[in-house]
């Protein structure tokens, strides 16, 4: 994998997504990073689980516009927000796990605790169970926009890493390649799983 062109890597990763069924009816989208200018985005209202490289369009980092006129992702905003916020991030990935859209809506804090699990170890640079992991839930809007400055200005004053939750709508994740970006989708997907598990379990 890793000797496949960044845009392949990121054709599978949306194939491996589909078939978890982590993007159902169209949901979620998927971007890499061409250069500092330019990422290439997933276009609007298609099935992720299918994607070809064909379905993927260039967008202008700074300006978040298509650079050929084809519409990509409602929710353009964010990756560009992420690639200019990060400029180590190389590739984001936007799911809609049932995990992470009712895990979003029932934590009523502006983050998601992790904390006691091995598989926080998943994430690049976390080296302990021990330590708290704070994924921050922003209410979801649909002026992604002002979703995307609001992001900005959390980042501005809190550490902001791996990825960020949506109320009741999903993950962005991202990571310095496609390869980093999947692992943290997947380490974080797993967490979420355990929390939902462990909420419910200690309810009962
Ligand atoms: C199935 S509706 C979901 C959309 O509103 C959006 O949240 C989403 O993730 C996909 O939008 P898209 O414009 O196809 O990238
Ligand atoms: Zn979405």
């Amino acid at each position: 994998m890793s000797q496949s062109l960044p845009l392949d890597q990121l054709v599978a990763a949306c194939h491996w997504i589909g078939a978890k069924g982590w993007a159902p009816a169209t949901g979620g989208n998927m971007s890499v990073r061409r250069d500092e200018h330019v990422c290439l985005l997933s276009e609007s209202g298609k099935d992720k689980g299918t994607l070809t490289r064909d379905d993927f369009i260039e967008v202008d980092i700074a300006t978040s516009q298509s650079l050929s006129g084809r519409k990509p992702s409602a929710e353009t905003g964010l990756h560009t927000m992420i690639y200019r916020l990060f400029p180590e991030a190389g590739a984001v990935l936007h799911t809609h796990t049932v995990n992470a859209t009712v895990l979003s809506r029932v934590e009523q804090g502006a983050a998601l605790l992790l904390h006691g699990y091995e598989m926080q170890k998943s994430l690049s640079g976390q080296h302990t169970h021990l330590d708290t992991l704070a994924i921050p839930v922003f209410d979801n809007s649909q002026d992604i926009a002002a979703l995307a400055s609001e992001i900005e200005d959390y980042a501005a004053r809190f550490p902001l890493r791996y990825g960020f939750l949506l109320r009741g709508h999903g993950l962005t994740c991202w990571g310095r390649d496609v390869s980093e970006a999947r692992r943290h989708l997947e380490g974080l997907e797993f967490l979420f799983e355990c929390e939902r598990q462990r909420r419910l379990l200690e309810r009962a």
